[in-house]
């Protein structure tokens, strides 16, 4: 399912289906990286198959904004923002968009790198929960999306989230330990961890509530 502009009609089977593929894309995804840490694969992959797997699909539309006035949207710098600076909270995502493009990541000497927009392509997003549970290893990406100022048709996005059943307790495992190692955040469960999202702004860095210190 390739999204364009001109056609915004989604059957709910259809959507389904995408986001079945997606999560096991995901878990095949969240497997290699498990094995290049040297853990089970299991310990994220069954967080996203099972069956209260608090996972989302998000669809996005940024419509061409021709008005970029500092009055009338975000801004950085000149820029109109679309979507605000933050880190996806969840286990890992995974999005695809028609284009158009707008996604920046953040990289660690602060400076905002455009994402290549192939919509053949997904852009694969680590999320707050896997920073956790690899203690750091595999690091959450902060990133934004600019509002769409140059092309002529809309932006759209599709966006899989995968996370684990709400009551799921999240810390690093014993393997990932060590002396000099210790765990960098205490235990939460991913119920705790999206009231404490949603209580706060989008732009927060929310894990910095949750480390130890
Ligand atoms: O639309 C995009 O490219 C970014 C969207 C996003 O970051 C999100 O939905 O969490
Ligand atoms: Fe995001």
């Amino acid at each position: 399912m390739f999204l364009t502009s001109k056609r915004m009609f989604f059957h709910s089977s259809t959507v389904s289906r995408y986001v079945e593929v997606v999560r096991g894309l995901a878990c095949e995804i969240l497997g290699v990286m498990a094995k290049g840490i040297g853990v089970p694969p299991s310990l994220f992959t069954t967080l996203l198959t099972d069956h209260d797997s608090d996972s989302l699909f998000r669809l996005n539309h940024y419509p061409l904004v021709t008005d970029t006035s500092s009055s009338s949207s975000f801004h950085h710098g000149n820029a109109p923002i679309g979507f605000g600076e933050h880190s996806d909270p969840q286990i890992l995502t995974l999005l695809t968009s028609n284009g158009v493009p707008g996604l920046q990541i953040l990289l660690g000497n602060g400076v905002w790198v455009p994402v290549n927009s192939d919509p053949k392509a997904f852009c694969v997003i680590v999320g707050d929960l896997l920073q956790v549970m690899t203690n750091g290893r595999f690091k959450s990406v902060r990133h934004r999306a600019m509002a769409n100022t140059s092309s002529r048709e809309c932006r759209l996005s599709m966006v899989f989230f995968g996370g684990p059943p709400p009551q799921t307790i999240i810390t690093c495992p014993p393997q990932l330990l060590k002396p000099n190692k210790p765990p960098l955040y205490k235990p939460f469960t991913w119920a705790e961890y999206k009231s404490h999202t949603y209580a706060h702004r989008l732009g927060e860095t929310r894990l910095d509530h949750f480390k130890l210190p």
